[in-house]
């Protein structure tokens, strides 16, 4: 697997469009949103259901929107909080950069490097067709995994910075899947929020 190393802006791989943008938020307001989110978000950990046996989710989540749409995946329904003013202020920063009005944020906290999240696409159907999602990334450098889901040889790595916003769209769920895989390195906490458009 090759790593990539982006510096600032499109990544440049076949059947996708995903942009990089480092310290989208800088060093003291990303340390703020990262202590912010990890004390106040009402984190749960769900089961998941595969092949009919239940399993704990290897990470917490919540969900929050401000549609009151729900948001289904691996058997979970997930019905969304008000947004708060904290999210509401980095939503709007991820909103004029994706000129999006996103509807939806879905939060994960990686508790260290044993949590992860398996290869999926995010191509649930609320989301509609080729959607945007936009992922900012606190705390813990994390790699985060690509590959094509038809051409073996098209698989890379890159790693989330604190602060930073990778942002997919086009056809890049139809095409590739991603994951946060577990390591074995003792790592600390890690917040991603992916904000997503559902109608
Ligand atoms: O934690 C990440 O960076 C990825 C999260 C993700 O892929 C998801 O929630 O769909
Ligand atoms: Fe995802």
């Amino acid at each position: 697997m090759q790593r990539l190393f982006p510096t600032n802006g499109n990544l440049n791989l076949v059947d996708s469009t995903i942009h990089y943008y480092p310290l989208f938020f800088k060093g003291g307001e990303a340390d703020r949103f990262f202590d912010l989110l990890l004390h106040t978000v009402p984190w749960r950990q769900d089961s998941i259901k595969l092949f009919g046996k239940e399993y704990p989710q290897p990470r917490l989540t919540a969900l929050f929107g401000n549609n009151g749409k729900e948001y289904s995946y691996s058997n979970i329904t997930m019905r969304p909080h008000p947004f708060t003013e904290g999210l509401l202020e980095m939503k709007k920063k991820v909103d004029f950069k994706c000129k999006t009005r996103f509807t939806t944020c879905l939060l994960n906290l990686y508790r260290d490097g044993k949590d992860s999240n398996g290869w999926h696409s995010d191509n649930e159907k609320e989301l509609g067709h080729n959607p945007i999602i936009a992922s900012i990334s606190l705390g813990e450098e994390r790699f985060f995994h690509l590959k094509h889901r038809t051409c073996k040889a098209q698989r890379y790595k890159l790693l989330l910075e604190h602060g930073s916003l990778l942002v997919m769209s086009g056809t890049t769920q139809q095409y590739w899947m991603h994951q946060i895989p577990k390591t074995s390195r003792d790592l600390g906490k890690r917040i991603n929020l992916t904000f997503r458009l559902i109608n």
